[in-house]
């Protein structure tokens, strides 16, 4: 039930392997802007889709914007080794080679934002921060735009694309750039991306300015902006982030060195709270790092994933482990595997209680039909919970309340128009589904009625039903929850199937 989102790349693009990837549980694909051209991932966007036809499994997709990245440009890619306890020079002078003693980056201000003792991180684009090619630099001094740094660790950069990540510095840079917003008017507008991860969120108005960029242009203000908080800045503003964004990421990759090491779980429990009482989605990142180049986790990190899914995230973002590593599929089937197990142990009732009590009275009518019908659910051991939906809400107010079981979330298309042209809702709307812990969504014929009126018509809830047999999550004798619009009246009913 918990989701997988897959970066795609050099190790995740044949048609082949993004089937497998789908086979194996990705149900999001994250598209990088940090690196590759449109024409390379628009390539990898065309094996998805074969892959999506050939597999018949839904997959959305996920554009993640570079913003204030720091970078250290190493254009000859030849290695550099960095000696413990020698001096290095960052330098915003792009013309001059990388080498031991200078480090050109892309940051002019780099020398007035930091100050003695400040500590600055470069490593391999996509780093753990353990490898043996990511290296530790104290700042010792700085000089004009140039920052001298201590190496506190012995290390060899390989490789093009270092980024670069000083320690809890507010850099002046926007956090979506001039680069991103093409992207998104270009591929993003061919593509009609699912979601926007934005990468350094640090303000709530970050959100809006994208939020904005986006109604520009046409559908793709359907288009949904998870917020990836990757720094202290984003961690301060996290709650006026949360109110402006459709979901969170919570990006530990860049924040687990932002932060001293002891506070990242803390961190990490009380974000994944605040996303779940808020009813929006949370996105756990950089799970299974060993599994880039071994083929099962670490201990740790085996914990690490169960431990994600019982702090309440609803998916767990893959990025080396799928772009480069030599397990991509593997990967993915083994971190569901995990979760699987976590989400059996998942104390739903304790977590039931407590959201109820969060949102406290008079609730909504909506948000008292969801929590009712989870309720019902799981009194009456259903096997699944049917919601029909348009704008994706109900559905969403459902899997808040962490139904034990999946919701089959059907998706009815809208007619819309600008009095220009006629258009449908709805797949972005189901698409965005595959990103919430349980939900399942799919596309509904509008064309059919609700419910069978006569013994030849073909209702929408009979196709989610014969659809739920085929997926194996309904069997004869089940009983099933339904929560739909009788009229003016939104009900929930449970039904009891014969064969
Ligand atoms: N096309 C539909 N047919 C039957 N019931 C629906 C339909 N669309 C939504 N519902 C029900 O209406 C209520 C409101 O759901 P919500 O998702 O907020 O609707 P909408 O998608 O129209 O915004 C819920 O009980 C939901 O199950
Ligand atoms: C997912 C992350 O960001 P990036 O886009 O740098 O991979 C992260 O920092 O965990
Ligand atoms: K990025
Ligand atoms: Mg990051």
């Amino acid at each position: 039930m918990t989701k997988i989102i897959g970066t795609v790349g050099p190790k995740s693009r044949s048609v082949e392997v993004i089937e497998a990837c789908l086979k194996a549980g990705m149900s999001v694909a994250r598209f990088d802007f940090s690196w590759g051209s449109d024409e390379y991932h628009q390539e990898t966007l065309e094996n998805l889709k074969k892959a999506v036809k050939n597999t018949k499994k839904l997959c959305a997709i996920m554009l993640d914007t570079v913003g204030p990245e720091l970078r250290v440009l190493n254009k000859s890619e030849k290695p550099i080794a960095l000696e413990a306890d020698a001096t290095v020079t960052l330098t915003p002078d792009t013309s001059m080679e990388a080498s031991s003693e200078v480090l050109p980056i892309n940051y002019a201000n780099l020398a007035q934002a930091v100050k003695q003792g400040d500590t600055i991180f470069v490593g391999q684009y996509l780093f753990t921060g353990s490898e043996t090619t990511s290296v530790w630099l104290e700042v010792v001094e700085t000089k004009g735009q140039d920052v001298i740094c201590c190496v506190k660790n012995s290390a060899t950069l390989a490789g093009s694309l270092f980024t670069a990540q000083a320690s809890q510095v507010h850099i002046d840079l926007p956090t979506l750039t001039e680069s991103d917003k093409e992207a998104i008017a270009t591929w993003g507008v061919r593509n009609s991306i699912d979601f926007v991860s934005l990468s350094y969120t640090r303000h709530a108005e970050d959100v809006r300015a994208v939020r904005a960029h986006l109604s520009k242009y046409g559908d793709l203000n359907q288009t949904q902006i998870f917020a990836k908080i990757e720094n202290v800045e984003g961690l301060k503003h996290f709650d006026e982030i949360l109110q402006e964004a459709d979901g969170i990421i919570l990006s530990r990759g860049n924040l687990g060195i932002d932060l001293p090491p002891e506070k990242v779980f803390l961190f990490q429990k009380a974000a994944m709270y605040k996303c779940n009482m808020a009813g929006k989605p949370a996105v756990v990142t950089r799970v299974v790092d060993s599994m880039t180049n071994t083929p099962r986790p670490t201990r740790a990190e085996a914990t690490d994933v169960a431990n994600a899914v019982l702090d309440g995230a609803d998916a767990i973002l893959l990025g080396a482990e799928t772009l480069r590593g030599l397990f991509p599929v593997d990967t993915i089937s083994t971190v569901g595997k995990i979760c699987s197990e976590a989400e059996k142990v998942y104390n739903q009732s304790v977590y039931f209680k407590k959201t109820v009590k969060f949102v406290g009275e008079p609730m909504s009518h909506l948000e008292s039909i969801a929590s009712s019908a989870v309720r019902a659910a799981i009194k009456v051991k259903a096997s699944v919970i049917v919601v029909f939906t348009s704008s994706g809400r109900a559905a969403r107010l459902i899997a808040k309340y962490r139904p034990t079981m999946p919701v089959l979330s059907v998706v009815i298309p809208c007619l819309t128009t600008n009095q220009l042209r006629w258009s449908f809702t709805g797949a972005f709307q189901a698409r965005q589904c595959l990103v919430i812990r349980g939900i399942f969504p799919m596309l509904a014929d509008p064309r059919h009625p609700a419910e069978t009126t006569n013994a030849t018509n073909e209702s929408v809830l009979k196709v989610a039903m014969d659809h739920g047999k085929a997926a194996g999550i309904i069997k004869p004798h089940d009983r099933i929850v339904v929560c739909q619009k009788v009229g003016d009246s939104s009900v929930v009913k449970i039904i009891e199937l014969e064969e």
